[in-house]
Protein backbone atom coordinates (compact mmCIF):
# COMPACT_ATOMS: atom_id res chain seq x y z
CA UNK A 1 0.00 0.00 0.00
CA UNK A 2 1.39 3.35 -0.88
CA UNK A 3 1.90 5.67 1.80
CA UNK A 4 0.84 9.11 2.62
CA UNK A 5 4.04 10.62 1.83
CA UNK A 6 4.00 9.15 -1.95
CA UNK A 7 0.02 10.29 -2.42
CA UNK A 8 -0.13 13.71 -0.94
CA UNK A 9 -2.89 14.53 1.53
CA UNK A 10 -5.99 12.69 1.16
CA UNK A 11 -7.59 15.87 0.81
CA UNK A 12 -5.41 17.20 -2.05
CA UNK A 13 -6.34 13.53 -3.88
CA UNK A 14 -9.78 14.26 -3.74
CA UNK A 15 -9.35 18.32 -4.98
CA UNK A 16 -7.59 16.32 -7.82
CA UNK A 17 -10.05 13.68 -8.55
CA UNK A 18 -12.73 16.24 -8.27
CA UNK A 19 -10.93 18.56 -10.75
CA UNK A 20 -10.15 15.67 -13.28
CA UNK A 21 -13.88 14.32 -13.67
CA UNK A 22 -15.51 17.75 -14.94
CA UNK A 23 -15.09 18.09 -18.47
CA UNK A 24 -13.85 21.55 -19.84
CA UNK A 25 -17.18 22.47 -20.87
CA UNK A 26 -18.30 21.87 -17.62
CA UNK A 27 -16.33 23.90 -15.78
CA UNK A 28 -16.37 26.83 -18.79
CA UNK A 29 -20.04 27.13 -18.49
CA UNK A 30 -20.25 26.86 -14.62
CA UNK A 31 -17.55 29.87 -14.91
CA UNK A 32 -19.42 31.83 -17.12
CA UNK A 33 -22.83 31.36 -15.03
CA UNK A 34 -21.52 32.07 -11.95
CA UNK A 35 -19.70 35.22 -13.16
CA UNK A 36 -22.97 36.59 -14.62
CA UNK A 37 -24.92 35.30 -11.53
CA UNK A 38 -22.20 36.90 -9.23
CA UNK A 39 -22.72 40.23 -11.39
CA UNK A 40 -26.96 40.48 -11.27
CA UNK A 41 -26.86 40.07 -7.90
CA UNK A 42 -24.51 42.73 -7.68
CA UNK A 43 -26.49 45.00 -9.98
CA UNK A 44 -29.47 44.14 -7.68
CA UNK A 45 -27.26 44.89 -4.49
CA UNK A 46 -26.14 48.25 -6.13
CA UNK A 47 -30.33 49.37 -7.24
CA UNK A 48 -31.32 48.31 -3.72
CA UNK A 49 -28.67 50.69 -2.32
CA UNK A 50 -29.47 53.51 -4.90
CA UNK A 51 -33.37 53.29 -4.15
CA UNK A 52 -32.60 53.63 -0.15
CA UNK A 53 -30.12 56.44 -0.57
CA UNK A 54 -32.40 58.65 -3.01
CA UNK A 55 -35.92 57.61 -1.44
CA UNK A 56 -34.88 56.99 2.69
CA UNK A 57 -37.55 54.66 2.20
CA UNK A 58 -38.20 51.06 1.84
CA UNK A 59 -41.42 51.41 0.46
CA UNK A 60 -41.53 51.02 -2.88
CA UNK A 61 -38.26 48.97 -2.73
CA UNK A 62 -39.52 46.05 -4.08
CA UNK A 63 -40.93 47.29 -7.21
CA UNK A 64 -37.78 48.72 -8.23
CA UNK A 65 -35.87 46.08 -7.91
CA UNK A 66 -38.69 43.40 -8.61
CA UNK A 67 -37.78 42.79 -12.66
CA UNK A 68 -34.15 41.75 -11.73
CA UNK A 69 -34.89 39.62 -8.78
CA UNK A 70 -37.65 37.88 -11.20
CA UNK A 71 -34.81 36.98 -13.73
CA UNK A 72 -32.00 35.74 -11.72
CA UNK A 73 -33.14 33.88 -8.92
CA UNK A 74 -35.68 32.05 -12.17
CA UNK A 75 -32.65 31.80 -13.43
CA UNK A 76 -31.17 29.94 -10.67
CA UNK A 77 -33.21 26.82 -11.81
CA UNK A 78 -31.07 25.53 -14.07
CA UNK A 79 -28.57 24.84 -10.55
CA UNK A 80 -31.34 21.85 -10.10
CA UNK A 81 -30.25 20.87 -13.69
CA UNK A 82 -26.68 21.25 -12.68
CA UNK A 83 -26.71 18.89 -10.45
CA UNK A 84 -29.29 16.23 -12.28
CA UNK A 85 -26.59 15.97 -14.75
CA UNK A 86 -23.91 15.90 -12.07
CA UNK A 87 -21.56 18.59 -13.24
CA UNK A 88 -21.81 19.87 -9.49
CA UNK A 89 -21.50 17.57 -6.54
CA UNK A 90 -24.50 18.70 -4.93
CA UNK A 91 -28.26 16.65 -3.86
CA UNK A 92 -30.68 17.65 -6.80
CA UNK A 93 -33.22 17.63 -3.71
CA UNK A 94 -31.68 20.03 -1.41
CA UNK A 95 -30.93 22.31 -4.60
CA UNK A 96 -34.19 21.70 -5.39
CA UNK A 97 -35.78 22.55 -2.39
CA UNK A 98 -33.43 25.50 -1.91
CA UNK A 99 -33.93 26.88 -5.33
CA UNK A 100 -38.08 26.18 -5.45
CA UNK A 101 -38.87 27.71 -2.23
CA UNK A 102 -37.13 30.85 -3.23
CA UNK A 103 -38.52 31.12 -6.64
CA UNK A 104 -42.01 29.99 -4.78
CA UNK A 105 -41.97 33.67 -2.31
CA UNK A 106 -41.13 35.80 -5.43
CA UNK A 107 -43.43 34.77 -7.95
CA UNK A 108 -46.52 33.25 -5.56
CA UNK A 109 -45.94 35.58 -2.77
CA UNK A 110 -43.98 39.04 -3.51
CA UNK A 111 -44.96 39.31 -7.01
CA UNK A 112 -48.67 38.26 -6.73
CA UNK A 113 -49.95 40.23 -3.73
CA UNK A 114 -49.32 43.74 -4.09
CA UNK A 115 -50.21 45.02 -0.30
CA UNK A 116 -47.21 42.79 0.92
CA UNK A 117 -44.38 44.37 -0.85
CA UNK A 118 -43.72 47.31 1.46
CA UNK A 119 -43.12 44.98 4.35
CA UNK A 120 -39.99 45.50 6.36
CA UNK A 121 -39.94 41.44 5.69
CA UNK A 122 -39.45 42.07 2.42
CA UNK A 123 -36.66 44.27 2.34
CA UNK A 124 -35.17 41.44 5.32
CA UNK A 125 -35.16 38.49 3.27
CA UNK A 126 -34.36 40.52 0.16
CA UNK A 127 -31.24 41.90 2.10
CA UNK A 128 -29.91 38.31 3.05
CA UNK A 129 -30.71 36.47 -0.49
CA UNK A 130 -28.39 39.53 -1.64
CA UNK A 131 -25.22 39.36 0.44
CA UNK A 132 -26.00 35.75 0.57
CA UNK A 133 -25.72 34.83 -3.45
CA UNK A 134 -22.88 37.47 -3.79
CA UNK A 135 -20.97 35.65 -1.33
CA UNK A 136 -21.69 32.23 -3.10
CA UNK A 137 -21.60 32.53 -6.62
CA UNK A 138 -18.07 34.67 -6.42
CA UNK A 139 -16.97 31.75 -4.02
CA UNK A 140 -17.93 29.20 -6.96
CA UNK A 141 -16.23 31.52 -9.91
CA UNK A 142 -12.94 32.24 -7.30
CA UNK A 143 -12.66 28.13 -6.88
CA UNK A 144 -13.21 27.34 -10.28
CA UNK A 145 -10.52 29.88 -11.59
CA UNK A 146 -8.27 28.13 -8.56
CA UNK A 147 -7.63 31.71 -7.14
CA UNK A 148 -10.29 31.51 -4.04
CA UNK A 149 -9.37 34.44 -1.49
CA UNK A 150 -9.52 32.64 2.04
CA UNK A 151 -11.96 35.74 2.86
CA UNK A 152 -14.48 34.15 0.47
CA UNK A 153 -14.50 31.06 1.43
CA UNK A 154 -14.32 31.75 5.33
CA UNK A 155 -17.70 33.83 4.65
CA UNK A 156 -19.23 31.41 1.75
CA UNK A 157 -18.79 28.58 5.18
CA UNK A 158 -19.87 30.92 8.38
CA UNK A 159 -22.54 33.97 7.01
CA UNK A 160 -24.92 30.84 6.54
CA UNK A 161 -25.01 30.63 10.08
CA UNK A 162 -26.80 33.87 10.66
CA UNK A 163 -28.24 34.41 7.05
CA UNK A 164 -30.28 31.22 6.84
CA UNK A 165 -32.46 32.13 10.32
CA UNK A 166 -32.82 35.94 9.28
CA UNK A 167 -33.99 34.60 6.11
CA UNK A 168 -36.29 32.57 7.35
CA UNK A 169 -37.78 34.39 9.19
CA UNK A 170 -38.31 37.20 6.88
CA UNK A 171 -39.65 34.66 3.95
CA UNK A 172 -42.17 32.99 6.82
CA UNK A 173 -42.95 37.05 8.47
CA UNK A 174 -44.06 37.87 4.78
CA UNK A 175 -46.26 34.76 4.15
CA UNK A 176 -47.78 35.78 7.39
CA UNK A 177 -48.44 39.30 6.31
CA UNK A 178 -50.05 37.67 3.55
CA UNK A 179 -52.66 35.70 4.90
CA UNK A 180 -55.10 38.04 5.78
CA UNK A 181 -55.04 38.93 1.74
CA UNK A 182 -55.11 35.35 0.59
CA UNK A 183 -58.21 34.80 2.46
CA UNK A 184 -59.88 37.85 1.78
CA UNK A 185 -59.50 37.45 -2.15
CA UNK A 186 -59.37 33.68 -1.88
CA UNK A 187 -56.68 34.22 -4.42
CA UNK A 188 -55.23 31.08 -6.77
CA UNK A 189 -57.78 29.11 -4.76
CA UNK A 190 -60.95 26.78 -6.15
CA UNK A 191 -64.33 26.54 -4.87
CA UNK A 192 -66.49 23.47 -5.35
CA UNK A 193 -68.73 23.33 -7.05
CA UNK A 194 -66.86 23.62 -10.00
CA UNK A 195 -66.58 21.75 -13.39
CA UNK A 196 -63.47 19.77 -12.29
CA UNK A 197 -64.89 18.96 -9.00
CA UNK A 198 -61.42 20.26 -7.34
CA UNK A 199 -61.21 22.16 -4.20
CA UNK A 200 -57.83 23.78 -3.50
CA UNK A 201 -57.35 26.94 -1.01
CA UNK A 202 -54.48 28.91 -0.99
CA UNK A 203 -54.85 30.25 2.24
CA UNK A 204 -54.37 26.58 3.43
CA UNK A 205 -51.98 25.79 1.37
CA UNK A 206 -49.48 28.78 2.45
CA UNK A 207 -50.43 27.68 6.05
CA UNK A 208 -48.45 23.68 5.02
CA UNK A 209 -45.78 26.16 3.42
CA UNK A 210 -44.86 27.47 6.64
CA UNK A 211 -45.20 24.54 8.30
CA UNK A 212 -43.12 22.70 5.74
CA UNK A 213 -40.04 25.58 7.45
CA UNK A 214 -40.04 22.97 10.12
CA UNK A 215 -38.75 19.48 8.90
CA UNK A 216 -36.88 21.22 5.60
CA UNK A 217 -35.17 24.04 7.03
CA UNK A 218 -33.07 21.57 9.49
CA UNK A 219 -32.19 19.24 6.40
CA UNK A 220 -30.51 22.49 4.63
CA UNK A 221 -28.60 24.13 7.30
CA UNK A 222 -27.28 21.16 8.36
CA UNK A 223 -26.21 20.42 5.32
CA UNK A 224 -24.69 24.10 5.04
CA UNK A 225 -22.95 22.77 8.80
CA UNK A 226 -21.26 19.32 6.93
CA UNK A 227 -20.09 21.60 4.68
CA UNK A 228 -18.64 23.68 6.38
CA UNK A 229 -16.60 21.06 8.12
CA UNK A 230 -15.53 19.35 5.24
CA UNK A 231 -14.37 22.70 3.77
CA UNK A 232 -12.65 24.66 6.35
CA UNK A 233 -12.25 22.50 8.90
CA UNK A 234 -10.97 19.57 6.77
CA UNK A 235 -13.12 16.72 8.14
CA UNK A 236 -13.24 13.96 5.81
CA UNK A 237 -16.78 12.67 5.79
CA UNK A 238 -16.99 8.89 4.73
CA UNK A 239 -19.56 7.89 1.94
CA UNK A 240 -21.06 4.53 3.61
CA UNK A 241 -20.91 2.96 0.29
CA UNK A 242 -17.18 3.72 -0.63
C1 LIG B 1 -44.17 24.65 -3.63
C2 LIG B 1 -43.40 25.45 -2.67
C3 LIG B 1 -42.59 24.68 -1.72
C4 LIG B 1 -42.00 25.50 -0.65
C5 LIG B 1 -41.34 24.66 0.39
C6 LIG B 1 -40.86 25.50 1.49
C7 LIG B 1 -39.90 24.83 2.38
C8 LIG B 1 -38.65 25.59 2.48
C9 LIG B 1 -37.82 25.23 3.60
C10 LIG B 1 -36.48 25.94 3.66
C11 LIG B 1 -36.40 27.23 3.04
C12 LIG B 1 -35.05 27.86 3.11
C13 LIG B 1 -35.13 29.21 2.58
C14 LIG B 1 -33.79 29.79 2.42
C15 LIG B 1 -33.60 31.03 2.37
C16 LIG B 1 -32.27 31.55 2.21
O1 LIG B 1 -31.55 31.35 1.31
S1 LIG B 1 -31.81 32.54 3.45
C17 LIG B 1 -30.16 33.06 3.07
C18 LIG B 1 -29.11 32.10 3.52
N1 LIG B 1 -28.98 31.11 2.54
C19 LIG B 1 -27.88 30.42 2.34
O2 LIG B 1 -26.86 30.57 2.98
C20 LIG B 1 -27.97 29.49 1.20
C21 LIG B 1 -27.17 28.31 1.43
N2 LIG B 1 -27.55 27.34 0.46
C22 LIG B 1 -26.76 26.98 -0.51
O3 LIG B 1 -25.66 27.40 -0.60
C23 LIG B 1 -27.22 26.01 -1.56
O4 LIG B 1 -28.43 26.42 -2.01
C24 LIG B 1 -27.28 24.58 -1.06
C25 LIG B 1 -27.83 23.73 -2.21
C26 LIG B 1 -28.18 24.43 0.14
C27 LIG B 1 -25.89 24.10 -0.65
O5 LIG B 1 -25.01 24.19 -1.61
P1 LIG B 1 -23.99 23.02 -2.01
O6 LIG B 1 -23.81 23.16 -3.46
O7 LIG B 1 -24.37 21.68 -1.51
O8 LIG B 1 -22.76 23.36 -1.17
P2 LIG B 1 -21.39 23.90 -1.62
O9 LIG B 1 -20.46 23.58 -0.51
O10 LIG B 1 -21.51 25.32 -1.97
O11 LIG B 1 -21.04 23.09 -2.95
C28 LIG B 1 -20.94 21.65 -3.05
C29 LIG B 1 -20.17 21.30 -4.31
O12 LIG B 1 -20.86 21.72 -5.50
C30 LIG B 1 -20.09 22.69 -6.17
N3 LIG B 1 -20.99 23.66 -6.75
C31 LIG B 1 -22.25 23.88 -6.38
N4 LIG B 1 -22.79 24.81 -7.14
C32 LIG B 1 -21.85 25.22 -7.99
C33 LIG B 1 -21.81 26.17 -9.03
N5 LIG B 1 -22.86 26.95 -9.31
N6 LIG B 1 -20.66 26.32 -9.70
C34 LIG B 1 -19.58 25.57 -9.42
N7 LIG B 1 -19.57 24.62 -8.47
C35 LIG B 1 -20.68 24.46 -7.75
C36 LIG B 1 -19.20 23.24 -5.12
O13 LIG B 1 -18.07 23.82 -5.61
C37 LIG B 1 -18.88 21.98 -4.34
O14 LIG B 1 -18.01 21.17 -5.10
P3 LIG B 1 -16.97 20.19 -4.45
O15 LIG B 1 -15.90 21.07 -3.92
O16 LIG B 1 -16.56 19.36 -5.60
O17 LIG B 1 -17.66 19.39 -3.36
Amino acid sequence: MASMEEDGSVEEKDNNNKKRTKSAIAVAWLTFYNIAMTAGWLVLAMAMMRFYLQKATHKGLYKSIARILKFFQTVALVEVGHCAIGIVRTSVIVTGVQVCSRIFMVWFITNSIKQIQNEESVILFLVVWTLTEITRYSFYTFNLLNHLPYFIKWARYNMFIIMYPLGVAGELLTIYAALPFVRKTGMLSMRLPNKYNISFDYYYFLIIVMLSYIPLFPQLFFHMLRQRRKVLLGEIIVEKDE
